[in-house]
This record gives C-alpha cells, structure tokens and sequence, in this order.
C-alpha cells in the first residue's frame, strides 16, 4: 500500500477540519479526492505529506510514518500545491534546474530537465520567462517541477482548476503516462468527469470521508439506492454529501 490512513482527524480550534478518515491507495493507482469547497480536501493532503501533524489518527506513505518520518515522506514524493511556487522571471528551462539542485536527481540534473522539457511538451517555451506564460503552462511547469526527482508518489491539489479542457485533456494523458509506469496519484478535483477517469475515488464532506472505493464498485454499490442500474459519481455525490455538486458549490464560492 502506497498510502495507509487511519481514522486521521485534524481540528483547528473547535473546528474539525478533517474527521476520522481512513484510506488506502495501492501502487499505481490513480485516486481521486472529490469534495466541496472547505471539504478538508487541502488539510488532509497536507497531512499526508508530513506537513500538518494529525490532532488524532495515524497513516503511513510509502512506508512512512506521517508524524515520526515526515522528511523521509517529503523527499520522496512530488507535491504541487494549489498555490505552487514558480520563480515568475525565471525562464521555464531555469525553474526545472532550480528546483533540481533542491532534490536528489537521480543520474545527471541536465539530462533530467532535457527529459521534462520533452515529456512535457515545454521544449519550444523553455527559454520563456514563467511570468510570460498562459496560466495553463504554467500549471505544466509546475507540474514538471513536481517531478523532478521522479518520485513514486504524486500528490496533486486541483491541477487543473481553472484550465482550459484541451489543456486539461493533455494533464489527464500524462497523469494516465505516469500511472502506467507505476507512479501513484493523489489527485483532487472538482470535475466530476475527471473523478470519473480515476482508478479509486474518495468523497469527502465536512471532513468526513462519505464514499471511497473503485469506480465500478461505487457504481456497483448505489445502483440499488438510486433505482438506476449506472449511477453516475456526480449522482453518487450528490446522494451522499446532500450539497448538490462539487462544481455547483464551486460555482456559489
Ligand atoms: N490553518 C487553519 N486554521 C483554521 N481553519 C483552517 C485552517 N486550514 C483550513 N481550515 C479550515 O478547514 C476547512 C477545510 O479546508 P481545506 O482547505 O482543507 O478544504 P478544501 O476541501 O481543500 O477546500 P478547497 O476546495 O476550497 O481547496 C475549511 O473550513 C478551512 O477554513
């Protein structure tokens, strides 16, 4: 198991913020964190990678303790926030080095950089500054960056929001790239029809964990609670957090 996670609370104050929620993602998969806007989507993410420290509950990532091994985690895995840090008058080129003389590269951080460059389609933008950049490259730079150290876990905090659906289809396909040669995926979305592209999906509300299983297996188990054979996961979502749908309460802020 990639990812182990045991009735993991977080309060802030007298604010639960995440409760009680327990997960386990294998090797390879891609697993989706589906929720409202305040879920705990964020908090929990940053439990997982040793940066926020549980008020209760344990978990471990790759092996390692989220509390006691928070370093070990940090090293190994990649992590783009939602608020990622670019260096805005770097060039493109510039960022990916930057941030290979941060981590253990494996191997020569020159041809590292020449590989993201190519795998992510930044070749012909490489000598642009980040500043210059639509905000959906800069998402890719951002994204490449996270990947700089080729790590086997990639958490990713809503990638795509506020992309174009091209650009967002390209996202999908590396993700999909990434996941076949072993890499898993933490991703958190608002679009129900990325959640349904996902190998395993978890919908969290009001910080507690209301569904999570394969896709066909939350199909499988709904069916007869919707009265319809194909449930879809927005019907799913809906059922189950009674809020109507992530995007809609995007949509109301
Ligand atoms: N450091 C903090 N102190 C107090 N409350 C916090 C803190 N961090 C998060 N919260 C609260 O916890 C709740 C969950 O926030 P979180 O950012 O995890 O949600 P989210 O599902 O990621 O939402 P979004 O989709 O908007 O990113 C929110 O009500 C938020 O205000």
């Amino acid at each position: 198991m990639v990812i182990r996670l045991d009735s993991l609370t977080k309060r802030f104050g007298a604010f639960t913020a995440v409760d009680g929620v327990s997960l386990e993602v294998k090797e390879g998969e891609v697993c989706g964190l589906i929720g409202a806007n305040g879920a705990g989507k964020t908090t929990l993410i940053r439990m997982i990678c040793g940066i926020l420290r549980p008020t209760r509950g344990e978990g471990s990532v790759l092996g390692y303790d989220i509390v006691k091994e928070r370093d070990a985690i940090r090293h190994r895995i990649g992590y783009m926030s939602q608020k990622f840090s670019l260096y805005s008058d770097m060039t493109v080129e510039e960022n990916l080095r930057f941030f290979a003389g941060l981590y253990p590269v494996k191997g020569s951080s020159a041809d590292r950089v020449e590989e993201l460059l190519e795998r992510f389609d930044l070749e012909e933008m490489k000598k642009q500054r980040v500043e210059n950049l639509a905000g959906g490259w800069r998402q890719r730079v951002a994204f490449a960056s996270s990947m700089i150290h080729s790590p086997s876990l990639l958490i990713l905090d809503e990638p795509t929001s506020g992309v174009d659906p091209v650009t967002r289809r390209s996202f999908w396909d590396l993700l999909y790239g990434l996941a076949e040669e072993g890499t898993t995926v933490l991703v958190t979305t608002h679009y129900m029809s990325e959640a349904e592209q996902c190998d395993r999906v978890a919908m969290l509300n009001r910080g507690r964990l209301v569904a999570e299983g394969t896709v066909p297996d939350l199909r499988n188990r709904f069916a007869e609670i919707l009265h319809t054979p194909r449930p879809t996961l927005e019907g799913i979502f809906i059922h189950t957090t009674g809020e109507g749908s992530a995007d809609d309460n995007r949509a109301r802020g």
